[in-house]
């Protein structure tokens, strides 16, 4: 993985108390800075939903997958895949992995603790400086070659760890790239409409960052939350969660829905930038994360990206003769800093933002 991505946070640094991390093993009550109320997030309370709807599952191995993948992208802007040719072993060693992380005592995460210049390693999600209560999670991002912070973790026994998440990474951009590949075919965008956007049709030079997330048990979780209500800044995300639910995704019309996790599948959600690629015919999901009190929850989540200098605008081929494009051209890099600034406002920020402008 290239480390570009991770140096957006030298320039425009997110200011998180790393130091501030609890050892939330010794809590047995809720503290009042994690105790979140309508005022600390206009969406905390929102509805769950109470319809039926639930987020569509998609059998890659079944036929008109294409079909159902673009249906997917533009009602939800996620899905459940099943039969995705990622080994179960695999995604087996990647949950141990995490487990074996968040298990180790604080005192030697924080050995492998984000710095002030780069957003790898251990510490609270980075959205967290947008809140003004903390979040009832630990995580761990890896850009680029995990080997110097595991190293600190696990002296005797990195390399194997490293070895793991080479291959994660592998089998997460094959899949990511497919998983494109489905969803803009079924708009009828062709390998060329790809490569005259300046773009690679196999999406060669493709960026990504691997986050870790750990929910701990919590003594009162209807009052706390895991993962504030966010979309992500990629081309897509692919996501594997263990077996405890707490993933939940909204949706204008039906509210706060949970995916509920299926052994062995992945859940997929649109980011902003492919959103944005679309000319905002597919939707990057809203989601979040709550907890539980009586089982931790491990999650796992490919962020994949095109190259981060690459410039990325709605591509031609989607905008009718009558429209113009809602969105400017930007990189990836860019887009993360005005997500820096302005997190779920982002999209409305840049909307026919002139092109010519600079975007801070
Ligand atoms: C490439 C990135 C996407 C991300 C910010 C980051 O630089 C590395 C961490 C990513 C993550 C994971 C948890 C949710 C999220 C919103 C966050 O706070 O950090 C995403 C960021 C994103 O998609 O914008
Ligand atoms: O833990 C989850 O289910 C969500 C994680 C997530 O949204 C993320 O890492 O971006
Ligand atoms: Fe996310």
């Amino acid at each position: 993985m290239n480390s570009t991505l991770s140096h957006v946070y030298r320039t425009h640094p997110i200011h998180i108390q790393s130091s501030n991390l609890p050892d939330f093993r010794s809590l047995s009550y809720l503290p009042d800075s994690y105790t979140w109320t309508a005022k600390d997030d206009l969406l905390f309370s929102a509805s769950a939903s109470n319809s039926n709807a639930s987020l569509p599952f998609i059998d890659l191995s079944r036929p008109h997958v294409a079909t159902r993948v673009g249906h997917a992208c533009t009602t939800w802007g996620a899905f459940q895949i099943t039969n995705h040719g990622v080994p179960l072993r695999l995604l087996e060693d990647i949950e141990l992995l995490t487990e074996n992380l968040f298990r180790l005592p604080v005192h030697r995460k924080l050995k492998a603790a984000r710095g002030d210049d780069t957003i790898s390693g251990y510490g609270v999600a980075p959205i967290a400086s947008f809140f003004n209560k903390q979040m009832w999670s630990e995580g761990f991002t890896v850009i680029g070659s995990p080997l110097n912070h595991f190293h600190k973790l696990w002296p005797g026994y990195h390399h194997k760890y490293c070895e793991i998440m080479k291959e994660y990474e592998e089998h997460m951009q094959k899949l990511a790239a497919k998983l494109m590949w489905l969803a803009l075919g079924s708009l009828g965008v062709e390998e060329n409409d790809i490569e005259s956007a300046g773009m690679s049709s196999d999406f060669q030079g493709a960026e990504a960052a691997i986050q870790l997330n750990h929910y701990p048990l919590c003594p009162e979780p209807d009052r706390a939350m895991g993962l504030a209500a966010h979309t992500d800044s990629t081309l897509m995300t692919i996501l594997y969660q263990n077996n405890t639910a707490g993933l939940q995704v909204f949706r204008d019309d039906v509210g706060w829905i949970t995916v509920p996790p299926v052994p062995g599948s992945l859940v997929v959600n649109v980011g902003d930038l492919l959103h944005i690629l679309t000319n905002g015919i597919f939707q990057s999901v809203l989601h979040r994360a709550r907890v539980n009190h009586l089982r931790s929850r491990f999650s796992m989540a490919y962020l994949w990206g095109p190259p981060s200098e690459q410039m990325i605008s709605p591509l031609p081929k989607l905008i009718d003769s009558l429209q113009s494009p809602h969105y400017p051209s930007l990189t990836w890099k860019q887009y993360l800093v005005t997500k820096a600034t302005h997190f779920n406002q982002s999209l409305s920020f840049i909307r026919n933002y002139p092109s010519s402008d600079q975007i801070s």
